[in-house]
């Protein structure tokens, strides 16, 4: 009894009642910082301590994996069980299930998950083959194309995937025309070849698997007792079909989010799975948690007096539990460059108050405004770190560290194309090329082919045998041993550190460093699941904030990857017309979209929130209006460094004004949506998009054009499909 209370302990009742309600269906609709990720956790904790459910039968899934992390080591510390159960996104645990039934479509278990970067080098193979050029499509582009194709215009390519024996997919990739299909079968052939899986194909298998086979979809819904489901609020329809398979037998099912942090529709994501619960699950029970325990009731004022604006909202506003702060500050720069060296000023005092840098973020919506505010920084000798940009676990050294375990593991040609060559052991181009056909010929990979071939007098004068006496040493040493030990004993045989010090290149091994660093975190957060081949598996989901501390550093991201996490002084920069609202936004919902975010961001601060915007012109040229959001914001709760010019204030309104007009007009009466199939006269079939307001024109990508189009409203288009 008494660990009952333990458990409950600094819970208040709405969390008390979400944690101790643990059968059927529990919907919690929260507040920004209400204490949801608490609530999580400690229901976690209630279900292993007090039930005796074992961690191994309930799922609790997470929008990123920081999250999970810091779930699994919470969860750790409050049951000292190193079994910490499914802790996962829904992508990392569609490994979980394909680590264990990926058979059932005739996969193996070494699967490989794919990244960018392994899809950017297949790409180039690709390229390569087929004389195709950056110019006929960029890699981002042709990555777009996959997913587009994969998600809207070919939902069912997985099918074809799984069931076309190899030399199928070849032939189509060999009688591929267009530059689209060419890319799309090579990629799929690259894809079944070494048996890697994206991110679509992690949860479209997983669905299928179920779909076929009811034998491993009812294992998985008896196993899973209870279901647990953060940030609810962002879900999309495929992880919403594979969250009502898995919670099919047992039907516990318990999910979290708030409707006023939707920021993913863009990418699929859809609020309706959340306010429309209680109508799919009859007998749902709602609790409400409103209470804010992160920030003070100045913030709290200014994010309610801003988020009351949105009109397609449930109302609900945030009730402060903590003691008085100061106002929310705002200011007003002539420049871009003002606005920054204003914002150094600011952090300069407050470190001089206290404040350590780690406790200070800057926010913003997109990432080409950092470089003003890292030039103050660097000049105020200010110490930051910049999430994202290029992700930490897609750089190039730990791209290549990863790829060695990986080759060690699983022998495969993406990992060994990789690092053949790297340190330099004079395998080139042409040595690779007859590789590749030794191994189309023997019906090999690229590994075996090296074996098999490594007595003919191509290898003369190159390190081939080296290399493979090298791999051969390295996977004896890893039998048995952890991770972190095997990564060491990695860089350090296979002369990749030795040619970075070489190469003077710091950044890089510090790069490494982190990553040594990160393996053992997941080695203690992890227990006994921490062998080679499941951090592989989890490794290429993971992001660069899964990666530590930092040090005493400003933190600089982009408002979406700060979504989740808080800190106590939040200055959110470039609050502009053109910047945010991002001056890509096209419709009326995607404005309450916009506006969501800039709560999201101001939701963050704990106990300083700082506003900024500056005077000056836009990427396309456009004017710097001062953001619709300060001006949603009732200026009685703002403290102004300087009153804003009541000129501008009113230029601002009536650009608001207009530009609002414009896109509910041009919204209003438009025959298609976003994700329509159209067909057009000359362009032949194709998707709508996005939709332009303010060209005036839909966004169309044709199934047989490489970039997308912008066709006036006007033009003749037909739905199909
Ligand atoms: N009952 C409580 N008593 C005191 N502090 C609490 C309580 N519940 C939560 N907190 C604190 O409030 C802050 C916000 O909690 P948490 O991160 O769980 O919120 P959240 O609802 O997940 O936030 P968001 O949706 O805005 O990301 C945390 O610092 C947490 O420690």
């Amino acid at each position: 009894m008494e660990d009952w209370q333990d458990l409950l302990e600094g819970l208040n009742d709405a969390q008390r009642e979400a944690v101790t309600t643990t059968e059927g269906f529990v919907r919690v609709l929260a507040g920004a910082g209400s204490g949801k990720t608490r609530a999580l956790t400690h229901r976690f904790a209630y279900l292993v301590e007090e039930l005796g459910i074992l961690p191994g039968n309930i799922l609790c899934v997470t929008f990123t994996n920081k999250a999970a992390t810091e779930m699994r080591s919470r969860i750790h510390a409050l049951t000292g069980d190193n079994d910490t159960g499914y802790i996962n996104t829904f992508h990392g645990f569609c490994v979980s299930i394909l680590q264990e039934d990926s058979h059932a479509v005739g996969y193996p278990k070494s699967f490989l998950v794919l990244d960018n970067a392994d899809i950017d080098d297949m790409l180039a193979k690709i390229y390569e083959e087929r004389g195709l050029t950056l110019r006929d499509m960029t890699y981002g582009q042709a990555r777009d194309m996959f997913e587009m194709r994969k998600l809207v215009q070919q939902p069912d390519y997985y099918k074809e995937l799984i069931a076309l024996p190899l030399t199928a997919l070849k032939e189509k990739y060999d009688r591929a025309q267009t530059k689209q299909d060419i890319l799309f079968y090579g990629y799929l052939y690259e894809e079944k070849k070494c048996f890697g899986l994206d991110y679509n194909d992690l949860i479209k298998f997983s669905l299928h698997i179920f779909a076929e086979h009811e034998d491993i979809r009812k294992k998985w819904q008896q196993r899973l007792e209870y279901i647990m489901i953060d940030e609810f609020q962002d879900i999309d329809e495929p992880q919403y079909r594979l969250m009502n398979v898995l919670c099919g037998w047992h039907k516990n099912l318990f999910v979290v989010g708030d409707p006023d942090q939707t920021i993913y529709t863009w990418r699929g994501a859809s609020g309706r799975y959340l306010l429309d619960f209680d109508t799919h699950f009859p007998g749902t029970k709602t609790i409400y948690m409103l209470e804010n325990y992160r920030s003070t009731p100045e913030i709290l004022s200014v994010v309610n007096s801003l988020i009351a604006k949105n009109t397609s909202r449930i109302e609900k506003d945030l009730v402060p539990v903590k003691g008085h702060g100061h106002k929310v500050i705002c200011h007003h720069a002539t420049a871009a460059s003002e606005e920054a060296s204003w914002l150094a000023g600011e952090m300069a005092r407050l470190h001089e108050e206290g404040v350590a840098y780690r406790e200070m973020a800057v926010l913003y919506r997109a990432h080409y405004i950092t470089r003003s505010i890292e030039e103050q920084l660097l000049r105020a000798e200010i110490p930051y770190m910049i999430y994202s940009g290029v992700q930490f676990f897609a750089r190039r050294e730990i791209k290549d560290a990863l790829s060695y375990l990986r080759l060690l593991a699983y022998r495969d040609d993406l990992s060994f194309l990789r690092v053949v060559n790297v340190p330099k052991r004079n395998i080139g181009q042409r040595r690779r090329k007859f590789l590749t056909e030794y191994a189309e010929a023997h019906e090999m990979t690229l590994y075996q082919a090296m074996q098999a071939s490594i007595e003919d007098p191509i290898w003369k004068g190159t390190k081939a045998r080296e290399f493979l006496q090298l791999v051969e040493g390295l996977a004896d040493v890893s039998e048995g041993a952890s991770v972190s030990e095997v990564l060491a004993e990695v860089l350090d045989r296979s002369g990749y550190e030795a040619m970075l010090r070489t190469e003077g290149s710091q950044a890089r091994l510090d790069n490494l460093a982190e990553l040594k660093q990160s393996v053992r975190e997941y080695e203690v957060s992890c227990g006994e699941e921490a062998g080679l081949t499941d951090y592989l598996a989890h490794a290429a989901l993971f992001t660069n904030q899964d990666v530590g501390d930092p040090g005493d550093k400003v933190k600089l991201m982009t408002v979406h990857t700060a979504k989740g996490l808080e800190f106590p002084y939040v200055f959110l920069v470039a609050l502009n017309e053109g910047v945010f609202p991002s001056r890509k936004t096209r419709t009326p919902e995607a404005m309450e979209e916009e506006r969501r975010l800039a709560f999201v961001a101001m939701t963050r601060a704990e106990k300083g929130l700082y506003l900024s915007d500056a005077e000056g012109l836009n990427i396309d040229g456009s004017m710097r209006y001062p953001s619709r959001f300060i001006l949603d914001i009732d200026h009685a709760l703002l403290d102004f460094t300087a009153p804003l010019p009541e000129r501008l204030v009113r230029a601002a309104r009536d650009f608001v004004r207009a530009s609002a007009r414009r896109l509910s007009r041009q919204t209003e009466s438009l025959a298609f949506r976003e994700g329509d199939r159209v067909t057009h006269r000359v362009f032949g079939d194709g998707t709508v998009v996005a939709i332009d307001a303010e060209k005036g024109a839909y966004v169309i990508h044709f199934d047989e054009l490489a970039t997308n189009r912008s066709i006036a409203f006007r033009a003749k288009l037909q739905k199909i499909g």
